[in-house]
């Protein structure tokens, strides 16, 4: 067990003894009513933490979700009479569909325009919980929504701050658990680039839908326990102060941090006990301390922390493993890459007009071409980010056209980007790990995850032999930002090869690098041939080119103007002319 886990197993029993205590160790019962107040507040910002922080969707309506949860419960218990467990559940049920419809709107929007659409929806709420008065009581509110007491009245409280902060710490170690498994870099990967998301498999769309739902569940839950603890519910509970609170405890935490929001909470109900007589100065003061954050520590209290407490830990009985077995470069299944016909017209541009090629498994392919021939476009064309305006592309004889990226990507088509794509926030290990298939159940994978017994060990060891083979084994923790350009362009390269590529399309690979390692990255796309991957690699150095292509196409605007054998291509008058043209062009 590692003393991450150990620390991790020993912070869930001392808050589970502090819940458990904490009732009796109160001086008086506003510490246990605060304590509720903290609980329930905490599960909604560790939700927002996850949406916001991990998969990089803001949401300015959260308390709409919050609102739906509060009312669908205390509407249930006080008009139908139904059992708590069960109006609870309804809650929940119905901010689920409310994600899930609020998370399809947020497909088609990014960044502010995703904010405004969540903030219309916060707004759509808020009003609907004021006007339909026959349905919410609107300001007047809903009254004597039952309260949960087991049947003892005097003990109501502490049952309730039992319950609501058993399920706090239930969600705390939900949210640890995304933050420290392959889901969390999905969903980061997601974060930082859907196009390389896209590329290394991920449904995009179904994963930011689900996020943004599961999201919406932790606000709903949230506002239930808000129901059953006031026992009176009024609209005036859901304006966008509510979202607006619970942003600022999700950055003051430390956004994208699996503990921020428990600290970020915190402070956010000091700062409402501290200005409560403050009340019409409120949203200034908030939105200064916010403002403060943003600019002094934009990483939030967690991140402020742990650079006070130092740099990271490095992994020292990792990087300096003994030897691990070579790692053995195996393709998923030897499949050839036919491209019939392909054309693609940009706006006004025709980038590719009728390009075919084919390669055979294990053979390399260049394809060459000056600036702006269509060679990137080809490569995006070929992976499915972009579609082809006609032509065919098929994979192992099957016809891959119509198929989305993630899904050609789980066929085994892989590539890598010009523009480098890594995952800034994890380590190097991480980066590679991201090209995996999950090996274990997700029961499975929790259970290891909790007991910290042989969690990902597999995709662990594979990634470090990866590396090793790549050269960049001791820089395994290291983040990628901490590489010289030339190892992170071999980072991603191994995590196209711990992909298991049928084929591998490379982009530039070695644009930006040196001779030495320009000849490192030949001698791994050598082995990627002989492991019998199908390899289309586009370059302009042409001694790299030269050195590892068994054929070659060449592009000139969008035009395949030749193809064969390296020496006969060097030799053809019309690619001549299309180089010299260019530097015509240049000079
Ligand atoms: N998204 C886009 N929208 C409109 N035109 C584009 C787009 N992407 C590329 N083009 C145009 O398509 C043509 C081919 O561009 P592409 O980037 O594929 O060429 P390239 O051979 O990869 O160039 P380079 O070697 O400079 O990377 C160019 O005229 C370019 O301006």
């Amino acid at each position: 067990m590692s003393a991450d886990t150990r620390l991790r197993l020993v912070g869930y029993a001392a808050a589970a003894l502090l819940i458990v205590l904490l009732p009796s160790l109160a001086p008086n019962p506003f510490y246990v009513h605060l304590g509720q107040i903290y609980a329930y507040t905490a599960i909604a910002v560790i939700g927002l933490n996850i949406l916001l922080g991990l998969s990089g969707q803001m949401s300015l309506g959260h308390g709409g979700f919050y609102a739906i949860g509060c009312y669908a419960t205390a509407i249930l218990a006080t008009t139908l009479g139904w059992p708590i467990g069960l109006t609870a559940l309804a809650g929940l049920l119905l901010t689920l569909l409310a994600g899930l419809a609020v998370g399809m709107v947020a497909l088609r929007t990014r960044g502010l325009y995703l904010a405004m659409a969540t903030l219309a929806f916060g707004f759509i709420v808020e009003i609907l919980a004021q006007r339909w008065v026959g349905l919410t009581g609107g300001t007047m509110g809903l009254m004597a929504i039952p309260q949960i007491d087991f049947g003892n009245f005097a003990m109501g409280p502490t049952y309730f701050f039992w319950v609501a902060a058993g399920l706090l710490l239930l969600c705390q170690i939900g949210s640890d658990y995304l933050f420290g498994s392959a889901t969390g870099r999905r969903l980061r990967a997601i974060k930082e680039s859907e196009a390389f998301a896209q590329t290394v498999g991920l449904n995009v769309p179904a994963w930011r839908i689900g996020i943004f739902a599961a999201s919406a569940v932790f606000a709903g839950l949230a506002g239930i326990l808000f129901a059953h603890q006031s026992g009176f519910v009024s609209s005036d509970a859901f304006n966008i102060r509510l979202t607006i609170g619970l942003l600022i405890a999700a950055v003051i935490g430390g956004l994208g941090n699996s503990w921020g929001p428990l600290l970020g909470t915190a402070v956010l109900l000091g700062l409402t006990e501290t200005i409560a007589s403050l009340h019409q100065y409120g949203p200034m003061i908030y939105g200064s301390i916010l403002l403060a954050v943003l600019l002094l520590v934009p990483e939030g209290l967690v991140g402020l922390f742990r650079r006070l407490a130092g740099k990271r830990r490095q992994d020292a009985a990792v990087e300096t493993a003994p030897a691990r077995p070579a790692y053995e470069i195996e393709s998923a299944q030897p499949r050839d890459l036919v491209v019939e016909g392909l054309s693609k017209n940009y706006a006004g541009v025709s980038a590719l007009t009728t390009v075919s090629l084919s390669i055979a498994p294990g053979q390399v392919h260049a394809l060459i071409g000056p600036n702006g021939a269509g060679k990137s476009t080809f490569i995006n064309v070929v992976a499915g980010l972009y579609r082809p305006s006609a032509g065919r592309i098929l994979l192992g004889g099957e016809d891959v056209t119509a198929l989305a990226a993630h899904q050609r990507a789980r066929l085994g088509l892989v590539r890598t980007f010009q523009n480098l794509q890594l995952i800034g926030g994890v380590d190097v290990l991480a980066n590679v790990m991201l090209g995996m298939r999950a090996r274990d159940g997700i029961v499975t994978d929790v259970a290891r995850w909790f007991t910290g017994r042989g969690h990902e060990a597999g995709e662990r060891e594979e990634a470090l032999a990866i590396l090793e083979l790549v050269g960049l084994g001791p820089y395994a923790h290291h983040l990628p930002k901490d590489l010289a350009y030339g190892h992170r362009k071999l980072v991603e390269l191994a995590r196209a090869i711990a992909q298991r590529p049928s084929v591998l399309l490379l982009d530039e690979p070695v644009a930006g690098l040196n001779p030495l390692e320009a000849q490192a990255i030949a001698g791994i796309v050598r082995r990627l041939k002989e492991a019998g991957i199908t390899v289309l690699v586009v370059e302009h150095n042409m001694d790299f080119v030269m050195g590892i292509a068994d054929t070659i196409t060449v592009l000139d605007f969008g035009h395949a103007i030749a193809a064969g054998l390296p020496a006969a291509i060097q030799a053809d008058p019309a690619v001549l002319r299309a180089y010299l043209g260019q530097e015509t062009q240049a000079a």
